[in-house]
């Protein structure tokens, strides 16, 4: 591995060149000042998917609540099972899942027992079928059991008055089937971070319009679109805003009136058309502009209102790159979810990557397994901030620090896998 692929965090490299905050400085920055939601709701179970726990939720009983079979067999009391020969045990009925026994298991007896069913009182013990001979009314069994086997105890899941699904858990699949496991009907929630978007830029046109000469399709309306719908938040899609001032003042204190958190794209950067910044100044407060980082270096982040504001650069990788490394952990913290880095990992690089020193690189990589079957990531090809194909070529990003000059085939790199990201 050569010295310059080596490590992708940017916090300990020292002040980046020209200004340019250094990536893990701006996330923390931006991830120190928003706040939580604070407004609880209570939903239905099936509703909670992809929501937060807002507080604590507690069980309401044992699970499993009674102490149970783990296998189709019979129930007996330990102190019955043959330490050498055999030992036939009379059967005195049957347990089912859903149908106790109602009886009690005395010395010399066993209880036909299948997985789930109740363990009846007197026995401790279950023995599987496939262990066993049965004879008529009895059974047979012979020696190499354990006293206890079998058996899966009240309470040994979750205990009543436990905490099943701690505050800040996002609701996944396992927590519904947890909760519900317990009996809940209904969870506190967080609400909803509400969402403002808008596109800016006179060369934008909507899907289904001709394009004219310099025209292309507002496809960050759609990224963007679905970035957000995957994270659950209210949505309210703000169109095309032209690059006028007056008209994106009144898109600003619009979008502001309205939301939580306001997006834009384009018109971040330098240009005479780019009057995204100048408009935050003037309605609010642009309290970050520019990151080392490539693609997406023109970000601004600041105050509109009571809302928070994220000027992502127009170029459409750009949005995408700023949107996984800022706009998302964000929104999760606002959403009231706890935070963490997005997960790395290391793997050798099959390509060469070209890189200049001084921003940190997001390349888009395919991490895929070699002939040998380890681990390996490539590149989707040409990088410019411009080809969102790229980003559906690809399943990573690959992370080149700041001070990196490239990669040759065969070093490491860090990579974060989309998946748990996008
Ligand atoms: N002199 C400088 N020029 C530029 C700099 C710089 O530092 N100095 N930074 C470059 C970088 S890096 C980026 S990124 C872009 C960011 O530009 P803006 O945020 O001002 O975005 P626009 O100029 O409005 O558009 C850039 C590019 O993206 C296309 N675009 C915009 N919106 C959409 C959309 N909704 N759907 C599809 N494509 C969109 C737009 O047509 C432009 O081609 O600035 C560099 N320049
Ligand atoms: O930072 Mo810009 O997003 O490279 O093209
Ligand atoms: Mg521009």
């Amino acid at each position: 591995m050569s010295e310059h692929a080596t490590g992708s965090h940017d916090c300990c490299a020292g002040p980046a060149p020209g200004g340019l905050l250094p990536v893990e400085e701006a996330r923390r920055r931006i991830l120190e000042q928003v706040t939580p939601v604070t407004t609880v709701e209570r939903v239905a179970l099936r509703d909670a998917l992809g929501r937060v726990a807002a507080r604590d939720i507690l069980s309401p009983i044992d699970v499993p609540a009674h102490t149970n079979s783990a296998m189709d067999g019979y129930a007996v009391r330990g102190a019955d099972l043959p330490a050498e020969g055999e030992r036939a045990l009379r059967v005195v009925g049957t347990a089912l899942a859903g149908a106790p026994f109602d009886g009690v298991v005395g010395p010399g007896e066993a209880v036909r027992i299948m997985t789930g069913a109740v363990m009846p009182e007197g026995a401790d013990t279950v023995v599987m079928q496939e262990a066993v001979r049965r004879e008529g009314e009895t059974v047979i069994l012979g020696p190499g059991h354990e006293p206890g086997e079998n058996v899966r105890h009240a309470g040994e899941d979750l205990a009543r008055g436990g905490v099943v699904i701690g505050a800040g858990t996002v609701f996944r699949p396992a927590e519904l089937g947890v909760a519900a496991s317990v009996g809940l009907a209904e969870v506190p929630v967080l609400r909803r971070v509400r969402v403002a978007f808008f596109s800016t830029g006179d060369e934008l046109r909507g899907i289904g319009e001709p394009l004219g000469l310099g025209d292309v399709y507002d496809s960050n309306r759609y990224s963007l679109y679905g970035m957000l719908r995957r994270l659950g938040v209210e949505l309210l899609d703000l169109g095309v805003i032209r690059d006028d001032p007056e008209a994106m003042r009144e898109a600003f204190s619009e979008a502001a009136a309205q939301a939580d958190v306001v997006i834009t794209s384009g018109g971040v950067s330098v240009g005479e058309a780019d009057y995204v910044k100048q408009t935050l100044d003037a309605l609010g407060e642009v309290r970050m502009w520019r990151i080392a980082m490539k693609p997406g270096k023109p970000l601004a982040f600041g105050r509109l209102g009571g809302a928070w504001f994220f000027g992502l650069p127009g170029n459409p990788v750009s949005v995408m790159v700023t949107f996984y490394q800022f706009v998302q952990p964000a929104l999760w913290r606002m959403a009231g979810a706890r935070v963490t880095r997005p997960p790395e990992l290391r793997v050798p690089c099959v390509s060469r990557l070209r890189k200049g020193r001084g921003r940190t690189e997001f390349q888009r990589g395919i991490l895929e397994t070699d002939a040998e079957g380890r681990w390996v990531v490539r590149s989707t090809g040409p990088q410019g901030s411009g080809i969102l194909s790229s980003m559906a070529a690809a399943n990573c990003f690959i992370v080149l620090p700041a001070g990196s000059e490239g990669v040759e085939p065969g070093d490491e790199v860090t990579v974060q896998p989309f998946h748990g990201l996008v």
